[in-house]
């Protein structure tokens, strides 16, 4: 693997609060131009895996490096480089409007330029509010505003801890689009969430955590697996049963109210199968794998 393409690692990252293992032996790898989510249910342990990312807390065990450079909460030079929302926006001014606060925020970087600032409104859609003070926002306009101070400085990568909280739908759907677009510039994405179909929509990759530890990790399309699910339709559900039962291998599949589900098998091979026993289907097609199935799977493994 060429490390010069890694923008974030963990290695063997482990946070003990007591008695209580927050995080135990997480070692994650976040390449450039991901969109990583990072899925657990809550209190699997995301919000403190971040909080080490970002130098806040110190690991019991294991260590972090962004871009090859070794994080701790007493080096952190290299987050300059890193940009992240996460729970509260820090140092959001109420009565001002959101160009004024990307302003007041821009002074801290000395390359951000006046045009950034009006780049970063546009990129979150707040170029329209006007003189709004921010205290009038919606919740979703202030997490938008919130990666726009959390962009301001062209970051490599960012870092967004359960960004749709609290968010309707049409929220989430417009904070979407910014990672989708953020990403198409070169941006790298670690967004944690406990919600399988917002990160579905958006990430290549992901790394499951379940009370503390991984439990699985890498491209959707992978972890989803070679396995295919054909679903067939047929009048007769029985005979198409009865073809299944009969195979030398008998595959898993499950009966449903109007179809019957297989599992391993594709769906030409079913077809011919049926053909040849005199059964035809209505309709046979790939339903793919369901994430929550798999999630619900790693995630019942991992307790077994
Ligand atoms: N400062 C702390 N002291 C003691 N226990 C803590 C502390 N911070 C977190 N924990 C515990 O560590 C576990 C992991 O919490 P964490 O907040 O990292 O989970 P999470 O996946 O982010 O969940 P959520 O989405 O609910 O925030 C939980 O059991 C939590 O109660």
């Amino acid at each position: 693997m060429d490390s010069s393409n890694i923008v974030l690692q963990t290695h063997h990252l482990q946070k003990k609060y007591g008695a209580l293992q927050a995080v135990e032996d997480v070692s994650l790898t976040v390449r450039k131009g991901d969109v990583f989510g990072f899925l657990g249910p809550n209190g699997a342990g995301k919000t403190t895996t971040i909080s080490m990312i970002l130098g806040l807390t110190r690991p019991t065990r294991g260590e972090v490096r962004v871009l090859e450079r070794r994080v701790t909460p007493q080096k952190k030079q290299i987050l300059r480089q890193v940009g992240a929302l996460v729970g509260a926006i820090p140092g959001l001014i109420p009565y001002l409007s959101a160009r004024e606060n990307l302003r007041l925020m821009s002074q801290l970087y000395p390359q951000v330029s006046s045009q950034r600032v009006d780049e970063v409104l546009e990129l979150v859609g707040l170029q329209g509010v006007g003189k709004r003070p921010t205290a009038q926002f919606s919740t979703g306009m202030k997490q938008r505003l919130g990666m726009g101070l959390a962009i301001l400085h062209q970051p490599q990568l960012l870092v967004l801890d359960e960004p749709t909280n609290g968010m309707d739908p049409a929220g989430m759907q417009e904070m979407r689009q910014i990672i989708l677009q953020l990403a198409k510039e070169g941006v790298t994405i670690f967004l944690s969430s406990h919600l399988l179909n917002e990160v579905e929509q958006v990430c290549n990759r992901i790394a499951v955590l379940h009370q503390g530890k991984l439990v699985a990790q890498g491209a959707i399309a992978e972890l989803r697996g070679e396995e295919k699910n054909v679903r067939v339709k047929a009048k007769d559900l029985d005979a198409v049963e009865k073809v299944l039962q009969g195979l030398p291998t008998i595959p898993p599949f499950q009966r449903q109210e109007e179809a019957i589900d297989i599992t391993g098998l594709d769906s030409e091979w079913v077809i011919q199968q049926l053909v040849e026993h005199q059964v035809y289907p209505a309709e046979v097609f790939y339903t793919g794998y369901d994430l929550e199935r798999l999630f619900l799977e790693l995630t019942q493994k991992a307790q077994g």
